[in-house]
């Protein structure tokens, strides 16, 4: 094995620390197998060591007024923007992501700390009026120390959207990111502490979800934990939470709607629908790969679709899948699809031409003929498969929107936004664009039904990290009345 793959440290305390085992996880490029990083291969122990420096660190850091924390955490915004070209590198080279898109991923990342850093100074309880001789009034404190626990489709972006209001509302956090992606969670460890953050107020272990993730929910010290990925896992950490009593935002699994009818503007529905495949190649849990479309129009919207895919480069327009296991999935889901009955109007295979030998790259796809209950309409296939069903009926439509187990988001386009807004409030997901929509780190975002539990950005998200409490205080009798 080569000596000069670059090897990464848990960040600990405000360092680097090898792993109490000594041994590293090899990260391997899903572009073409290539080792590219070995990653602390975590335990028990790092986890003990990582929660106790969280949890000393917290009353000092609980205790900084909000503008103190809001300087920090607009520092690490500025110092996540310097380093930008490094972090685009590393997870192009660990997570097989574009550039184009992998920097915009990341500086949303910025964004995260600079808008916590910004709100948490408008963090404010309320006074209740009890009576002349009462003071009644409300506070927002920390819970102390946080786990947050990521996957690996958007490591840093998705890091970035639990540790930044989390530490803005005074806790301190130890982040397990996912084995797969790792390093640019390990940077940040470096760019807060460069810009200010205290020793053990972050602190990143990495490793396995059996080895690090379930001795760090289970930890006694760790009062609240966040976690993006799995449905299966989602549960499993749930079912912890609920022994623990703590209490657990869980942003999980989707198969998102994208409704078009037909008075809507076919070419960007088609536009918006293609997307959903290309960005990160449909490893995006809100990605919207269910096209359920009014069936007049259906032929012609896959053709727009089948248009803009065609020709797509794989390493330039679209990337891999991150993983063989994922790889060989996906490639199942779709024999599957074909077995049950599945036509692909669009791709439907392993791309092999002009790509290295182990690169993981599946064809943009457009499955047609797909039945609502077929395996490749109600799971989530994580990958660049958009399922094309049709309706008649508006109810049909929001009855296909229901028709998995998931409601993270949805999309609607129309020709009217008045049925639009009135689809919208219809549709059980915790996000629904209208014709486009805009959404940021501003509008918060999680799930209905299985998609999740509690809600990650915007102020709901402050609010989520933090544990609310009433003072009531009876004044001396001064004459007031
Ligand atoms: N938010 C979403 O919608 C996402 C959904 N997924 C779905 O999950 C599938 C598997 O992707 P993974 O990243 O492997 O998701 P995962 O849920 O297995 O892993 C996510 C994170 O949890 C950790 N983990 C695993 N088991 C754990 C446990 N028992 N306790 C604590 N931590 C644990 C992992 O190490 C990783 O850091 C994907 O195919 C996709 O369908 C994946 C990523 C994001
Ligand atoms: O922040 C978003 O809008 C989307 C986030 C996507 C994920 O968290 C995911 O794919 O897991």
């Amino acid at each position: 094995m080569s000596t000069t793959v670059p090897q990464f440290e848990h960040w600990i305390d405000g360092h680097p620390v090898p792993p109490v085992s000594g041994r590293h996880v090899d990260s391997t490029s899903p572009h073409d197998g290539e080792l590219v990083f070995r990653v602390a291969d975590g335990s028990a122990e790092d986890v003990e060591r990582a929660v106790t420096a969280a949890h000393r660190a917290q009353p000092a850091w609980g205790r900084t007024t909000t503008t103190e924390r809001s300087r920090v955490l607009t520092s690490i915004a500025a110092g996540i923007r310097e380093n930008i070209d490094r972090l685009v590198e590393l997870e192009c080279a660990e997570g097989g992501k574009l550039p184009v898109p992998a920097r915009i991923e990341l500086l949303i990342a910025a964004d995260y700390f600079e808008y916590y850093g910004s709100i948490v100074r408008t963090l404010a309880g309320d006074t209740i009026d009890q009576g002349p001789r009462n003071l009644t009034y409300t506070r927002h404190e920390p819970y102390g120390v946080v786990a947050v626990i990521t996957p690996w489709n958007g490591p840093l972006n998705q890091g970035s959207r639990g540790i930044a209001p989390a530490l803005a509302a005074g806790n301190t956090v130890v982040l397990k990111p996912s084995e797969f992606t790792s390093t640019t969670s390990l940077e940040l460890g470096r760019i807060a502490a460069e810009a200010g953050l205290p020793d053990g107020v972050l602190n990143i272990v990495t490793g396995l979800g059996s080895t690090v993730g379930v001795p760090l929910v289970s930890h006694h010290l760790v009062r609240r934990i966040g976690f993006t990925g799995s449905v299966t896992t989602g549960r499993a950490i749930g079912r912890i939470a609920a022994e623990r009593v703590i209490p657990v935002g869980l942003e999980l699994g989707g198969k998102s709607p994208i409704l078009v009818f037909a008075d809507a503007d076919l070419d960007a529905a088609a536009r918006a629908a293609a997307m959903a495949v290309l960005v990160n190649s449909g490893q995006v849990c809100s990605a919207t790969t269910r096209l359920l479309v009014e069936r007049s129009v259906q032929d012609e919207l896959v053709r727009r679709i089948g248009a803009i895919l065609d020709g797509k480069r794989p390493g330039a327009d679209f990337g891999p899948i991150v993983t063989s296991p994922q790889f060989d999935k996906m490639l199942g889901m779709l024999a599957t699809a074909r077995q049950e009955g599945a036509h692909a109007a669009v791709g439907g295979h392993k791309y092999e031409d002009g790509v290295p030998e182990r690169g993981l790259y599946v064809q943009p796809t457009v499955l047609t003929d797909v039945k609502p209950d077929m395996q490749v309409a109600r799971e989530e296939v994580f990958g660049p498969v958009l399922v094309a069903m049709p309706f008649d009926t508006e109810d049909e439509a929001v009855t296909l929107a229901h028709a998995t187990e998931y409601g993270l988001a949805a999309a609607v386009w129309c020709g009217d936004a008045a049925r639009g807004i009135a689809l919208a409030h219809r549709i059980e997901a915790g996000q629904v664009a209208v014709n486009g929509g805009v959404m940021g780190v501003e509008t918060p975002f999680g799930g209905y039904r299985t998609s999740g539990i509690g809600r990650e950005k915007g102020i709901a998200a402050l609010y989520e990290y933090t544990q609310l409490k009433t003072v009531s205080v009876t004044l001396p009798d001064q004459g007031i009345n």
